[in-house]
């Protein structure tokens, strides 16, 4: 997969890749970041004018809905593309579909894994593809050929997020006491692809472990955990979470790499923006084209499988997290919940988790009054 780590990363920056897909070349261009230069380029080095690749959660908010998880807006051949447009169309605030576009036809391999790339680099999951005219092929592939257009395979592209189970790798350790549990060991996971890494902290004595260990997953928020950002309940969950482990005579915290809900610290705070305008945590995340909930527990299985745990007690009010443990084979015979306190600016983000997401937030949202613990 060492092309694909290649291709994301030029993706990050901005950069169009090659997606081959049998004889097919389609160039992707990721929306988020281009300019207008950006864009007559990508047109003249494909000799063919570009498609919009949007995901079927922003084309849902566009009116239009399509059997795919993605879809291809062909731009008309003589339509004039400028950037405001297309990033009006791709995540603007006040969607609606423009008719420099033609319908929306169900996303082909190439645009299913352009959209993926989008994703696995944290940007918008918007792109432009641009299918190479028959004309423009030798000129691309000299391009290709003097390492300045990365080449990879679409089928390739599209399983990025496919973790290889097993192979996530224990890099390294060490004792860090902690303020609410003293005797605690921080070890330190990297994905296959050396993309993300993530924590485990390992609290109390191994040895005296129940034999359903107390775990919690806890998915990164740098506002919430660093700041103490009043938007969320994560800083204050974290640190109880970590006291709880220690009072119940040990366990795991896992702490996963996930910001966001799995969409990025930059896409969070574009939503956080959104949601200053109106839209609750669920609606601004799809205004930006993401599903309610982009977060994939795979690694945590493959975390707790690396520790040896198979039996826990698991910290948590999302059912979803029981769920892929679950999935993943790993028993988990409890469930505690786990609050922060609710106050005046996390009470519409807590209620649409409760009331939209099936979070299991009754207690917290009718037993507390505003800024009590
Ligand atoms: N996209 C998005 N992410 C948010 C927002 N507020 C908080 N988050 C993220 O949501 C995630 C919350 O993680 P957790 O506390 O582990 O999970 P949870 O789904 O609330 O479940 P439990 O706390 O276990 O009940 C973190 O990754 C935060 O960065 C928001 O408004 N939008
Ligand atoms: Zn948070």
């Amino acid at each position: 997969m060492h092309q694909i780590e290649r291709a994301i990363f030029d993706i990050r920056r901005g950069f169009p890749v090659l997606l081959h897909d049998g004889g097919t070349d389609v160039l992707v261009q990721p929306v988020e970041g281009v300019d207008d230069g950006g864009l007559d380029d990508l047109i003249a080095t494909a000799g063919e004018s570009p498609s919009l690749v949007i995901s079927r959660y922003r084309l849902a908010l566009l009116g239009e809905d399509i059997a795919a998880e993605a879809a291809r807006l062909p731009l008309t051949s003589s339509a004039p593309l400028s950037v405001r447009c297309l990033n009006a169309l791709a995540f603007g605030d006040q969607p609606r579909r423009l008719r420099l576009f033609r319908a929306p036809q169900a996303a082909e391999l190439a645009d299913l894994a352009a959209l993926a790339l989008m994703r696995r680099a944290l940007l918008i999951p918007a792109a432009l593809t641009a299918r190479v005219a028959a004309k423009a092929k030798s000129r691309v592939q000299q391009l290709v050929t003097e390492g300045s257009l990365l080449s990879v395979a679409a089928e390739k592209a599209v399983r990025c997020f496919e973790t290889s189970t097993g192979l996530l790798k224990r890099v390294s350790e060490a004792r860090i006491p902690l303020a609410d549990a003293h005797e605690s060991r921080f070890i330190l996971f990297r994905e296959p692809d050396g993309l993300r890494e993530h924590v485990a902290v390992m609290i109390g004595d191994v040895e005296r472990w129940r034999d359903a260990v107390p775990l919690r997953l806890h998915s990164a928020c740098l506002t919430g955990d660093l700041f103490g950002s009043l938007r969320c309940d994560c800083g204050e969950q974290l640190r109880k979470a970590v006291a709880d482990i220690d009072a119940m005579g040990g366990g795991v915290l896992l702490y996963l790499a996930q910001e966001g809900r799995g969409i990025g610290l930059a896409n969070k705070l574009r939503a956080y923006a959104l949601q200053d305008t109106g839209f609750d945590t669920l609606d601004a995340d799809q205004v930006l084209g993401f599903g309610e909930d982009e977060r994939d527990y795979r690694v945590a299985v493959d975390m707790l499988s690396a520790l040896g745990i198979q039996r826990v007690q698991l910290l948590t009010n999302n059912p979803r997290k029981i769920d892929a443990l679950i999935e993943g084979g790993i028993e988990v015979v409890d469930r505690q919940a786990l609050y922060g306190r609710l106050t005046d600016h996390n009470h519409r983000y807590l209620s649409a988790k409760a009331e939209r997401a099936g979070h299991l937030l009754d207690e917290v949202l009718n037993g507390h009054s505003s800024g009590q613990a």
